[in-house]
């Protein structure tokens, strides 16, 4: 199957607001299936168990499945980290972090079509993300300390306000230690599009847990 043209993948990152990076597991293409029905719009598989990234091959078995899923649901692939493995399954997104690629050498790899996301941790970091040339949106956190990401200072909801005060038109998400319970305060403080790792891929129901942080975006 052919995969989306970049302008297809712009179209529909505009439209996204709810984005899960999960890790490889025995139930990976049901999981995946359910959390997409719940409204998921952008999936990354983010392995890193102690810290330790998936073995490329395992990753790409992964992708394959995450992509398929995705494909079912209309829903954007993205890989973390690594723009050769980006490249090899033809993802839509290619998320990086401030020690991995830099953007533009990324850029080189993976071609035109796919969107690059940047992580961001204060303000310098964010507004550099919003106004240079380079990534397609950018994530701003954590905004709470959280054992998914141990030992990254948070910058918290300060953060995701300064963001906000940037008004710019490109893409941007909240990322750490959000549920559906801290949904809200993320959404005063500016946001409108946000990450979670642990509330989907941690719920009894991913469905329902995709679906009760669907219903509060915009
Ligand atoms: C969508 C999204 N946002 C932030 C991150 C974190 O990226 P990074 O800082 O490179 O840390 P790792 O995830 O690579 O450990 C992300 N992966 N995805
Ligand atoms: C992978 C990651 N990156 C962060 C950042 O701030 O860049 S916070 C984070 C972990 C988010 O996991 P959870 O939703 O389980 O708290
Ligand atoms: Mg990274």
């Amino acid at each position: 199957m052919p995969g989306l043209s970049g302008d297809q993948i712009r179209k529909r990152l505009d439209t996204a607001r709810l984005y899960l990076c999960t890790g490889d597991r025995p139930d990976l293409a049901e999981f995946a299936d359910a959390a997409l029905a719940g409204g998921v719009d952008i999936v990354q598989l983010r392995d890193k168990r102690d810290d330790v990234p998936l073995e490329a091959r395992q990753e790409l078995a992964a992708l394959e499945i995450l992509a398929e899923a995705c494909a079912r649901h209309g829903a954007l692939l993205a890989v973390n980290d690594r723009a050769d493995i980006a490249a090899a399954v033809d993802a839509d997104v290619l998320h990086l972090g401030q020690d991995d690629l830099p953007v533009p050498l990324a850029r080189r790899i993976i071609g035109d079509e796919p969107v690059i996301g940047l992580s961001t941790h204060d303000v310098t970091q964010a507004r550099a993300a919003a106004v240079e040339d380079g990534a397609d949106y950018f994530c701003t956190g954590p905004c709470w300390p959280t054992p998914t990401k141990p030992g990254r200072p948070a910058p918290g909801l300060d953060l995701v306000r300064a963001a906000a005060e940037f008004g710019t038109a490109r893409p941007w998400f909240a990322i750490g230690g959000i549920d559906a319970e801290r949904l809200p305060d993320v959404l005063a403080a500016g946001a409108s599009r946000v990450v979670v790792v642990r509330a989907i891929t941690e719920a009894d129901d991913p469905a329902a847990a995709a679906r009760a942080l669907r219903s509060q975006l915009p």
